[in-house]
């Protein structure tokens, strides 16, 4: 059994690749980071860390790497036989993906069974975005024959990897903590056997409870502890101030998910303090920089806090913490950050109204339209 999982950073070498390799698969990583592959290639293993309670090194092994840019035959004579097809670049890298994907299915001997193709990226239906832009690709008459060669599964992945420390080489520090939580019903009855991840028949509410949960918290708790002056999560989340917005804005979401998904508010509530403890973890070498990282994309229509807010606003429910956080992410001004850059830029010169209009796609006549537009103000008059 062979896997290709594209993109060999944190998630990819510290959470998918771990588990594929623990899975028995031949794993194959494909990245563009040229500095990166050449070590991976050169390396026979590298040592997963976990960090917390019952942490345990994990030694993954029997890799190979690819360039992706620069080696794009060799790429393609993996892909042409490969059981499954994973990636873990960032949702606003999987059109560059989509091409490879294409080319697979091309390459693929039409009596082989399906290529099973899994986005693990923190956004919602990932994997369809991936479908989308290869069948874009491919057109619609080629389309028809391709399609039946993959088998394309939406999928929700938790686990914190943190930006590692110099030194650590290909090593990856990581949580103990982890789920990667798989659709089922596009496999039919034939799932791959990944030990390490579990399948379920309705992914939406996972994935919603882990992004408005887990990412909403964290992201809030990265905003809230950049404004207050803190380098690290776990610092940020001691800050009583921090700690106290945060858990309004993570109230509201569970009032959410326990109203759209059924889970008991006993259920959400212990969720939520498991994944608070989970920030909390010292030992995680975490910063507000790469939790915030990205914030146009975390201020998206689909993303942690629009979507949430949007919905609760929709049924009537209060948003105030979450506006709170997203007037926060609003004042994430890192250098570092490119897309920090262009919304402290947009927020200078950009009209409030137009700045949710694009980046967060909230249209005049929404119920959270005038007090988003109000908390996008805020900012651009500072
Ligand atoms: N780090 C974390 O704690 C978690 C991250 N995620 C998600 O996992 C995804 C990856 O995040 P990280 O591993 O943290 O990021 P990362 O930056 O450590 O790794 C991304 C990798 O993708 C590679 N890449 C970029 N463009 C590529 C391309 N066109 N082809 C092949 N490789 C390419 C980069 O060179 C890099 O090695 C994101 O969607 C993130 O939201 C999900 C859960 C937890
Ligand atoms: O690229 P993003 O969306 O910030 O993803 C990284 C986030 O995913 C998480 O690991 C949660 O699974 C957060 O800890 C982390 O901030």
């Amino acid at each position: 059994m062979k896997a290709v999982h594209f993109g060999a950073g944190n998630i990819g070498r510290g959470f998918i690749g771990l588990l594929l390799h623990d899975a028995g698969y031949e794993v194959v990583f494909a990245d563009v980071d040229a500095e990166l592959i050449a070590a991976l290639a050169a390396s026979d293993s590298y040592t997963v860390h976990e960090v917390g309670e019952g942490a345990r090194d994990l030694v993954v092994d029997g890799y190979r790497a690819i360039d992706s840019r620069a080696d794009a035959a060799a790429l393609a004579a993996e892909l042409a036989d490969a059981d499954v097809l994973t990636t873990a670049v960032g949702p606003n890298v999987l059109r560059f993906i989509a091409p490879h994907v294409l080319q697979a299915l091309r390459d693929r001997s039409p009596g082989a069974a399906p290529l099973a193709v899994m986005a693990c990226e923190n956004a919602i239906d990932a994997t369809s975005m991936l479908r989308a832009e290869t069948e874009r690709l491919a057109g619609p008459d080629e389309w028809i024959e391709l399609e039946r060669r993959a088998v394309f599964a939406n999928t929700a992945v938790d686990r914190i990897v943190p930006g590692q420390p110099s030194g650590a080489h290909l090593d990856v520090t990581v949580e103990t903590f982890s789920e990667w939580a798989i659709e089922r019903p596009p496999f039919g009855d034939a799932p791959p056997r990944i030990p390490g991840a579990h399948f379920v028949e309705r992914l939406g509410p996972y994935i919603e409870r882990k992004l408005f949960t887990v990412n909403t918290g964290h992201a809030s708790t990265a905003y809230f502890g950049f404004l207050a002056g803190h380098e690290r999560i776990a610092d940020a989340l001691a800050d009583a101030s921090v700690a106290e917005r945060v858990g309004r804005v993570l109230e509201e979401t569970s009032a959410l998910i326990v109203a759209k998904h059924g889970f008991t508010e006993e259920e959400q509530a212990a969720y939520r303090a498991t994944i608070l403890s989970r920030f909390r973890n010292a030992a995680l070498p975490d910063t507000v920089e790469r939790v915030g990282r990205q914030p146009l994309r975390k201020l998206g229509r689909r993303e942690r806090f629009i979507a949430p807010a949007a919905e609760l606003a929709e049924r009537g429910m209060p948003v105030d913490g979450l506006l709170g956080a997203i007037e926060a992410a609003l004042g994430f001004d890192v250098p570092a950050d490119p897309e920090s850059v262009e919304l402290q830029e947009r927020l200078r010169t950009d009209a409030a109204a137009a700045i949710v209009h694009e980046v967060c796609e909230i249209q005049p006549g929404h119920p959270l339209h005038d007090r988003l537009v109000e908390t996008v103000a805020r900012r651009t008059a500072s």
